[in-house]
């Protein structure tokens, strides 16, 4: 199998983590849709939300997602590419689409440990763990509506992925 594996789920779920360590697994390339929109922007999400707004960095999100996607490429998705239905299209129609899910307690503890305010400006000016709750109740069912495969993205990174290689492995078999 060479289609792109897009990563997909809410901040803080682990799709670079996951990703990089999906990679060195399977050994496909990585690309992760904030990393490289941010390098071809030479500034942080969180400048170009402040000087632009969040529907000029969707916009600019979209032409990422379809500009790195090739074969054999694991790509980590940022938290809120399922807000668009032509981003949704997209990944289903060009590869495999996994949805990391991971409850909000597990969410908050990762995010409030590593904030990366620069990478991940507030969505809704509330604290990390109400954010969290309000944002994964709007978006779990875009998650799920996109994803080809859900999983559990609780545990360590290494568990997580012979979780997607056992789910897509099963899908393969069958
Ligand atoms: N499976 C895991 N077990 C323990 N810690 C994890 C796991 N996955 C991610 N983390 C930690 O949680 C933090 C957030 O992870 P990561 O940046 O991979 O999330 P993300 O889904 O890419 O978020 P974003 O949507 O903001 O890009 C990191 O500090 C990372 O080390
Ligand atoms: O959940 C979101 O809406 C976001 C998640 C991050 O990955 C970044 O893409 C950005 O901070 C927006
Ligand atoms: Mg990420």
């Amino acid at each position: 199998m060479t289609q792109p594996i897009f990563l997909i789920g809410a901040r803080g779920c682990g799709k670079t983590t996951v990703g990089e360590a999906l990679t060195r697994a399977c050994g496909f390339a990585f690309i992760d849709t904030d990393q490289a929109l941010q390098a071809k922007a030479q500034r942080s999400i969180a400048e170009i939300v402040e000087d632009e707004g969040w529907s000029a960095f969707r916009a600019r999100e979209t032409a990422t997602l379809q500009s790195v996607t090739q074969p054999a490429t694991v790509i980590a998705t940022g938290g809120g590419i399922i807000l668009s239905p032509i981003n949704c299209d997209f990944m289903r129609n060009n590869g495999v689409v996994i949805y990391l899910n991971a409850p909000v307690s597990v969410l908050a503890e990762r995010l409030e440990a590593f904030p990366e305010e620069a990478q991940r400006p507030t969505l809704t000016g509330k604290p990390i763990s109400e954010e969290v709750h309000e944002v994964l109740a709007q978006r779990d069912a875009l998650y799920r509506q996109t994803a080809h495969h859900v999983v559990d993205a609780s545990g360590s990174p290494e568990q997580v992925v012979r979780e997607i290689l056992t789910a897509l492995q099963v899908a393969r078999a069958s």
